[in-house]
């Protein structure tokens, strides 16, 4: 397991310091920044006894990996991995549960983007397979603008098995597809719920399909024949929100 890492972008710095400062060990800010927008960023971690570290914008290239970290850096002790046990204790602590399942998505945008959804939608959490998915890297977090740290993600060893279990325990799971015959608008989501959403190229895989309660599809008027996976994960999110008011 990693002993850090790190997070760069505003919107991920700040929610890591105002969500979980105890994590920050480490910040590096581009020489001469001192304006508005990082100012009380230099404040939250000066609580936290953490000074900036004046670095140049090539340095702050070559750690961040990426041009994308709008002169700000921090690393950070790695979060708590969240597994199989915390999701059941979500489970007994909420009434109406509202979860996401990503299966396998790989790209670090699309993650991102997925968990700024679920932030925006409300979701309680999002699970996702162990292997074969990629994890909470620096770009999920630049990329969620602050939803990798507020939206607990479960890493589970058996996506199935995790599946079966949330029904087990009254969830109701609508997996999503394309070619499925009913659509995401007939669909009843308002109880305990999960949506399942499928990997950038194959989509769901057999096992998880065959686990959903339904398959559902948002319709397609035109000639392309997906949506990109947080794309269709924000229309999925948001109809559920609309019929859970
Ligand atoms: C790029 S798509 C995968 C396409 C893949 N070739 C397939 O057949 O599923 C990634 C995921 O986005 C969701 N998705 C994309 N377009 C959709 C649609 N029109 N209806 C329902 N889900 C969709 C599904 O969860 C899908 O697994």
């Amino acid at each position: 397991m990693k002993k850090q890492e790190l997070v760069f972008g505003i919107h991920a710095v700040e929610s890591l310091l105002k969500h979980a400062p105890e994590r920050v060990l480490e910040m590096w800010l581009l020489s001469g920044r001192q304006d508005d927008r990082v100012k009380p960023l230099l404040e939250m971690a000066a609580q936290w006894g953490i000074r900036a570290q004046q670095a140049s914008r090539k340095t702050l290239d070559d750690k961040a990996e990426s041009t994308q970290h709008q002169g700000i850096i921090i690393r950070v002790r790695p979060a708590k991995v969240l597994t199989e046990n915390d999701l059941e204790a979500l489970l007994d602590k909420t009434d109406s549960p509202f979860l996401l399942i990503l299966d396998g998505v790989t790209d670090p945008h699309n993650l991102g983007a997925c968990l700024r959804n679920a932030d925006a939608a409300g979701v309680h959490g999002v699970i996702v397979p162990k292997d074969n998915s990629v994890g909470l890297t620096p770009t999920v977090s630049k990329v969620a603008c602050g939803a990798a740290e507020t939206v607990p993600l479960f890493q589970v060893t058996n996506l199935a098995r995790t599946m079966k279990r949330l029904q087990e325990r009254g969830v109701w799971i609508a997996g999503t597809a394309g070619e499925a015959d009913s659509t995401l608008y007939q669909a009843d989501l308002k109880g305990a719920l999960a949506i399942a959403m499928g990997a950038e190229g194959k989509g769901l895989r057999r096992l998880s399909r065959e686990s959903c309660d339904t398959l559902i599809s948002i319709p397609m008027a035109g000639s392309v024949s997906s949506l990109n996976v947080s794309v269709a994960t924000g229309i999925c999110l948001f109809e559920a929100v609309r019929q859970r008011l």
